[in-house]
Formats: structure tokens, C-alpha cells, sequence
């Protein structure tokens, strides 16, 4: 057989007798092919309709009949071994009924060196060749697995220092990279030929020992005995290095059950071995048939833990032991049939090789340095600066970012290249200032749009001067908004809100009913203008002067007790006070810009719709001249579609040009529009809170708790009311997800102090208005 030539080696190795069957079994003079006869049994009637067969042949690697314990191992298992001290990985298998051999073939005879089966033998061969191979280290270890009746069983636990697993703790595992392997399987560092032998015996006694113990026939069960190779390079500093396993197989009997007449345990033994074995078949029979996309390995234990040992990049022999007795001629029979299936299975041998990473990461840090050393070289012999090739240092990113700000302001003419990261540093500073400019462009547009005034200067501004001459009842009554005005009112208009609330029969539940001035409040609310979104700039603005003025008009309505809730109520109770008292302002212009919101939404429904339906005119059009086009050229000449049906299209295309432009401003919108709804309601939430916590008669830590809940609910409620159209039933994630992002925030914006608010807005990283310090 050729070394890893890609297909199972198959043997049959027939017990010496003095009763052989020559008229039954004939070895044919090739070596390989073995005939069985049947002869037919004259008692019997013949069963008309079945052909009855007299003769199978079978074809295989070699008949080994009447040959020494060394020849078996030089010709069936030497090219597995040495293929594993390759990398490779091999199997070889014994396979056969009760008492054939199998046992004599893989561990021979323990107290005759010369019949000595194929295990030590491996192992002697193993150790001479790791002598031989000075150019390579070899770490070898071994295992040893015994399966019972689906029950794994470790033959060596005996010699581990720790408890003894229970073989309930070992499992069949695989892991990408390391195959297949038993998880709690003990595996042990062998040096020498000697030290593997002991353990080979100690495995043997414990199988006899354990089966002893537990009343059970040794050869009952399966057992695997795993050599774990591995070696590297001794001359190549190379991060490379391979990988093998040599498992060593001797199965159970493989007689039918109906055969052994068994009852109890033997009965249940029996079945056992039936079932592994005949799932070892069907593993093979998917292995050979290669439309078969999936092998049933993990049916039982012993073709799961053989997975990758029986074809796949494995050397694999089976061998098939026989009997040569013509009473066992059906057994011998069915391995035979056994055997030819295996000689189908196609393996494709590979070397397992591996990268250690720590030595991967030395030799690409000795690259890296010789290749940074030639560089410098190579710009020495050019004359040419030093580079620097290590990550950019904070202090020369911030020389690339002024760099690029004097390059923007025109006070630098170039920036010198020096360094491939320099240049993408540099690329990444224009980036950012893009990003920052198109940003004032959407802000100055949008502020334009809705009427907002310069940034900075609004105080400058004549819209400034005009509203600080109005009164606040103006403002409260226009419902209009401009952010650029000075945050003072008028004395008297407090006075004049202070009287109205005094006006109100009593705080708390009726509180929510409507006043006067609620109504109207609430009227104006419910019709809100749609170009009047405001800013947080807006609330700081109102919120300001009511923490002055205002407290004592809303937190004393009789003029004498501070204001607080009602601690009847319950929180999410006292949130509607809140919204229809102190916290009314901020309430109204986060309903107002929710209206405004959604009327853009809906602008924006409209307008997919128009921008759509001309898409499809365009279409229709460019379809009809396309079939002019076609009728034209079938009366033998080709002609362009007249006049009317171009100017139609090119009309269609530039008004879908400009709808699609409006569409884009429009989302741009939506998007800051939707930022000051979040706005607003994050800090309509967080007003609320500090003020239930400083009037709240509910102890502390009752509120603490409390105050989560009543956060949900009024979050919630906040979500459900603000009656924007759902996008589609599958929403429900994304508006728990923004939900949860919003309490988040509003936490974070309860904890951050006004200095570091104002430290990040002056980062100059966001030119969007800040939420308002908290007063
Ligand atoms: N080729 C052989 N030469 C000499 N003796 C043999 C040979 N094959 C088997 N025997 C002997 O036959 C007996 C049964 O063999 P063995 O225990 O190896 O069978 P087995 O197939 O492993 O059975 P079990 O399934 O019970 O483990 C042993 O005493 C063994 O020494």
C-alpha cells in the first residue's frame, strides 16, 4: 500500500486452526483475494423465488493467513506510525467476532516478546524513529479509552494524582482547531519506549481488574489506545509546527445477537455492541458514498470519538480478523462484507500543521524591525529625513490637527509629508472637519428654516431687542418661539401668573383639572404652529426665570405652604401635576414640537409618495419610447421617439431631481426635529424628578425604589402619548431600545455637573444645542 494514498487499507487476517476450511475459505495465490463457497445444505427445501448465491469474493490489501505477529505489524500498521511522526493522523482498526484474533492482532501476547501485538510494537517504533529524527523535538503522549456498553471509561485514570473522574464527566468534545478529543480523558507525557509500555499495561490491568469488579467479559467492550504526537523544527526557527494522533483500536465481538443467545447482562451487552457497531457501519457507508453530504458520527460514542480517525485526512487500515472454521462461516461472512464497505471509504491524508502564535508574533517583530532598519537605511542612502514609523504620539497628533486648522484658515501654504501615518492622520483631521462644516450647514439651514436666529449671536439680533419688549403672556398666548431672546421677563407677568394660580381651588388631583389658564395653555398646545419647533436653548430660556420667579407662584398656592405632592398621590399622578403646573412650559413645547414632528412625518409620507409616483411616470415613459424605438426599428429603420415624449421625460427627471432634493432636507429635519423631542422629554423627566425629590414627603429610600418604576411608567406613557404613526408592527424592539437609551441619558444627565457640561459642549464636538443645566 502506498503511503497515504487516499484510500482505507483493508486486511484480513485469518486465525491459524487445525480445522481449516479449504472447501469454504480459499486465499487465492494474488495475496488478496479471499473466496468463500457455501455450500448448499441438501435438508433444507430451496426457496423458489430467492436466488440463492454459493460463492463472494473479496478483493483486499492483503490475506494475511498463517503470518508472524511482525510481518502483520510491517505490513499493516509501520506506514501508519511513521505517516503520524509526519503529521499525519492514523487508525488502524481491529474488527471481527469474539475470539478471532482482534485482541492478539493489536496487543499480542503481554508475556511473549515475539508475539507482541501491533500497540507495542508501534510504540518501539515511535521511540526509535524520535532517535533518529534529531532535526525535530517530539513531545509524545498517550491515552487510553475504554467504551462499555455507551459508558467511557478511562484505562489510566488509576495514575492521576488527582480524584478520579467519574465517567460521567467525560465527553465526547470537539473544538475547531483540536478536532476531536474526550473532554476529562487523562492524557500522559511519555519519554521513552519503557515508560509507554507501563502505561500500556496498566491500561490492560485495569481493564481486566474493572471488569472483574463489575462482572462484565473484558472483551465486551471497545477500546481505543491514543499515541498524541508532536513535533517542531530543531534548525528552522519557524513558528511552525505539527500535530498527530495514532489510534490504536481494538473493537468488540462483532457477532449478531441472536447468535450469542445472551440474557441480563450479556443481553445487554450484546445489544450495545450491536447498536455501536452497526452505526459504525452506517458511518462508513455515508464515508464511501460521496453524495452524502453528512456522516451520522455522533449516534454513539464509538463513531463520534472516531469522527475524525476513520477517513478525512487519516491514514486508516482495518484489519478483519476471521475465523478459519467452517461453523463460523456466517460471522465470517458478514466481516468480510464489513471489510469491503470500508475499502470504499476515499481519505485524503493531510499534515496537521500549526502556527504557534508566541513565536509567530517573535518572528513578525524580528521582520518588522529589520524591514523598519532597511527603511532607514535605504532614506539614509537618499539623503532623505528620519521617519517615524512607531504610532503617532498625542503630541504630534496635535501638531497634524493645528497643522490642518492653519492649512483650512490659509495661514499655512502646505503641510510637508513625512510618514505613511501622517498621512492618514492628516486624512482623518479633513475627514472630521467635512463632517464639522456640513454640520453648521444642516444647523444654520434648520435655524434659518424655523426662524432660530445665529447661534452666537443672539442677543445682537433685532428679533432679540422686539421680544424683550414683549410680555410673557404674549409669548405664552402667541405659541411661537424665538430662541434668540434675553431670558428676562417681566415682574409683572409673574405677578399676573401667580394671581392665576392662586386663582386654582387646590393643589394636587385638581390641580390637573383645568384652569383658566391651562385651557388656554392646552389650547395652544394642541394647535401648534407648525414652523414654531423649539430648542432646549428655549426651555433654559423658560426655565430660568421660573426658578426665580415662578417657585413661589407655583410651589405656595395659598401664598404660605410650599408647594409639594401630594403624597396620596401616586408618582405617576404627580407627573400630570407637574406637567400642568411648574412643569407646564417644558411640557408644552415638548408637545408642540412633537406636533411639529409629525406634521414633517407626515410632509415626508407625502412627498416619498409624489417623489415615487413620478419615478414610476419616468418609467412609464422611458417604457413607451422604448417600444417606439422597437416598432420603428421592425419596419427596417431606426428612428429616436418624437419631441414630446423627450421633453416629457427630461421634464419628469428634473422635477424628480428636485422633489428627491426637498425629500432630503426634509428627513434632515425630521432628524433634528426628532433630537429636540428626545431633548425636551429627557429634560421634562429630569425636572420632574429633582422636583418630586425635593418636595416628595415619601421617605428617601422608598423613592429610590419607587423612582425606577415611576420612570417606566412615566417614560412609557411619554412613548405612548406622543401618538407618532408606528413605523411597522416590528417596532416594538427599536422603541424599547430608544426607551431604555433615554432613561440611560436621563441618569447620565442627572449626574453630570453643570462645569462638565459646559467642559464637553466647548469640546466643539457637537454644534447641536446642549440639554440646559439642570437649576
Ligand atoms: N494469529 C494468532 N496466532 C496465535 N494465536 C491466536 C491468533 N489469533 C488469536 N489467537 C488466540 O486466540 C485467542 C482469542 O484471541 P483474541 O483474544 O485475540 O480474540 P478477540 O477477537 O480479541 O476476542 P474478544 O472479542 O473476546 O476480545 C487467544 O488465546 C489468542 O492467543
Amino acid at each position: 500500500m502506498k503511503a497515504h494514498s487516499g484510500e482505507v487499507g483493508v486486511f484480513v487476517r485469518i486465525r491459524p486452526t487445525a480445522n481449516f476450511s479449504q472447501d469454504i475459505i480459499e486465499c487465492l495465490p494474488d495475496g488478496q483475494t479471499v473466496n468463500i463457497h457455501h455450500k448448499k445444505d441438501t435438508r433444507k427445501p430451496l426457496c423458489p423465488r430467492k436466488i440463492q448465491r454459493s460463492s463472494w469474493s473479496f478483493r483486499l490489501e492483503g490475506v494475511l493467513q498463517d503470518v508472524s505477529q511482525e510481518e502483520v505489524y510491517t505490513r499493516v500498521c509501520r506506514r501508519v506510525v511513521l505517516g503520524a511522526l509526519d503529521g499525519y493522523n492514523g487508525t488502524v482498526l481491529c474488527f471481527g467476532q469474539t475470539g478471532a484474533g482482534k485482541t492478539y492482532t493489536m496487543t499480542g501476547s503481554t508475556e511473549s516478546y515475539k508475539q507482541r501485538g501491533v500497540i507495542p510494537r508501534a510504540i518501539q517504533e515511535v521511540f526509535q524513529e524520535v532517535q533518529k529524527r534529531t532535526e525535530h523535538t517530539f513531545s509524545v503522549y498517550l491515552s487510553y479509552l475504554e467504551i462499555y456498553n455507551e459508558t467511557l471509561v478511562d484505562l489510566l485514570a488509576s495514575l492521576q494524582s488527582s480524584a478520579l473522574p467519574s465517567p460521567r464527566s467525560m465527553v465526547v468534545s470537539e473544538e475547531p482547531g483540536r478536532g476531536v478529543f474526550i473532554r476529562g480523558l487523562s492524557l500522559h507525557p511519555v519519554h521513552s519506549e519503557e515508560e509507554a509500555l507501563n502505561l500500556l499495561f496498566e491500561g490492560e490491568m485495569n481493564r481486566v481488574i474493572g471488569s472483574h469488579a463489575l462482572n462484565r467479559n473484558s472483551s465486551r467492550s471497545h477500546c481505543i489506545f491514543t499515541l498524541h504526537l508532536e513535533s517542531r523544527s530543531r534548525t528552522l526557527s519557524d513558528a511552525k509546527y505539527v500535530t498527530s494522533k495514532l489510534n490504536l483500536v481494538d473493537l468488540a465481538g462483532s457477532e449478531r445477537l441472536g447468535k450469542t443467545g445472551s440474557e441480563g447482562q450479556m443481553f445487554k451487552e450484546a445489544m450495545y455492541i450491536n447498536k455501536s457497531l452497526s452505526f459504525l457501519e452506517q458511518a462508513i457507508l455515508a464515508l464511501a458514498d460521496r453524495r452524502r453530504d453528512h456522516v451520522p458520527f455522533r449516534q454513539t460514542k464509538l463513531t463520534h470519538a472516531l469522527k475524525d480517525s476513520l477517513g478525512g485526512n487519516c491514514n486508516t487500515v482495518l484489519v478483519a480478523n476471521i475465523y478459519g472454521e467452517a461453523s463460523q462461516k456466517e460471522e465470517t461472512l458478514s466481516t468480510l462484507r464489513f471489510a469491503s464497505r470500508m475499502k470504499c471509504i476515499r481519505t485524503n491524508p493531510a499534515v496537521n500543521e500549526h502556527m504557534d502564535p508566541a513565536a509567530q508574533i517573535k518572528k513578525l517583530k524580528k521582520d518588522v524591525q529589520m524591514l523598519k532598519e532597511e527603511l532607514s537605511f535605504g532614506n539614509t542612502l537618499v539623503n532623505r529625513p528620519s521617519v517615524p514609523y512607531d504610532p503617532l504620539s498625542q503630541a504630534q497628533l496635535a501638531e497634524i490637527d493645528s497643522q490642518v486648522q492653519r492649512y483650512l484658515e490659509g495661514s499655512l501654504k502646505e503641510i510637508s509629508i513625512i510618514s505613511v501615518s501622517q498621512v492618514r492622520a492628516l486624512f482623518a483631521k479633513f475627514k472630521l472637519a467635512v463632517h464639522r462644516g456640513q454640520e453648521k450647514k444642516v444647523n444654520a439651514r434648520l435655524r434659518q428654516t424655523y426662524n432660530l436666529g445665529e447661534e452666537d449671536q443672539r442677543a445682537d439680533t433685532p428679533a432679540v431687542k422686539e421680544w424683550d419688549t414683549r410680555g410673557s403672556t404674549e409669548e405664552d398666548e402667541a405659541g411661537s418661539f424665538e430662541v434668540s431672546h434675553k431670558n428676562t421677563q417681566h415682574p409683572s407677568s409673574t405677578r399676573a401668573k401667580t394671581k392665576k394660580s392662586k386663582d386654582k381651588p387646590s393643589q394636587s388631583k385638581r390641580q390637573g383639572e383645568e384652569s383658566p389658564l391651562s385651557k388656554k395653555r392646552s389650547d395652544s398646545a394642541s394647535k401648534p404652529k407648525l414652523n414654531s419647533v423649539q430648542s432646549p436653548e428655549r426651555e433654559q430660556e423658560l426655565q430660568e426665570p421660573d426658578t426665580e420667579s415662578q417657585e413661589p407662584q407655583e410651589s405656595q398656592p395659598n401664598g404660605k405652604e410650599p408647594f409639594h405632592p401630594d403624597s396620596t398621590l401616586t408618582k405617576a399622578e404627580a407627573f400630570d401635576d407637574f406637567k400642568m403646573g411648574r412643569g407646564s412650559k417644558l411640557n408644552r413645547i415638548l408637545q408642540e414640537n412633537k406636533a411639529v414632528l409629525l406634521e414633517r412625518r407626515s410632509l415626508h409620507r407625502q412627498l416619498t409618495d409624489e417623489v415615487n409616483a413620478v419615478k414610476r411616470e419616468i418609467d412609464c415613459t422611458a417604457a413607451t419610447m422604448q417600444q417606439y424605438r422597437e416598432t420603428r426599428g421592425g419596419q427596417g429603420r431606426y428612428s429616436e421617439p418624437d419631441d414630446t415624449l423627450l421633453n416629457q421625460l427630461r421634464e419628469l427627471k428634473a422635477l424628480y431631481r428636485q422633489r428627491y432634493e426637498v425629500l432630503n432636507d426634509i428627513k434632515a429635519e425630521i432628524n433634528y426635529c426628532q433630537h429636540l423631542v428626545d431633548q425636551c422629554r429627557v429634560r421634562l423627566l429630569s425636572e420632574f424628578e429633582k422636583w418630586y425629590k425635593k418636595y416628595s414627603l415619601v421617605p428617601e429610600e422608598d423613592l429610590e425604589t419607587s423612582m425606577d418604576n415611576t420612570l417606566d411608567q412615566v417614560s412609557l406613557s411619554e412613548c405612548d402619548d406622543n401618538q407618532l404613526p408606528p413605523e411597522s408592527s416590528s417596532s416594538e424592539s427599536f422603541h424599547n431600545a430608544r426607551y431604555r437609551m433615554l432613561r440611560r441619558r436621563n441618569t447620565r444627565s442627572l449626574c453630570v455637573t453643570p462645569e462638565q457640561r459646559s467642559s464637553s459642549s466647548g469640546s466643539g464636538q457637537r454644534t447641536l444645542p446642549q440639554i440646559p443645566p439642570v437649576s
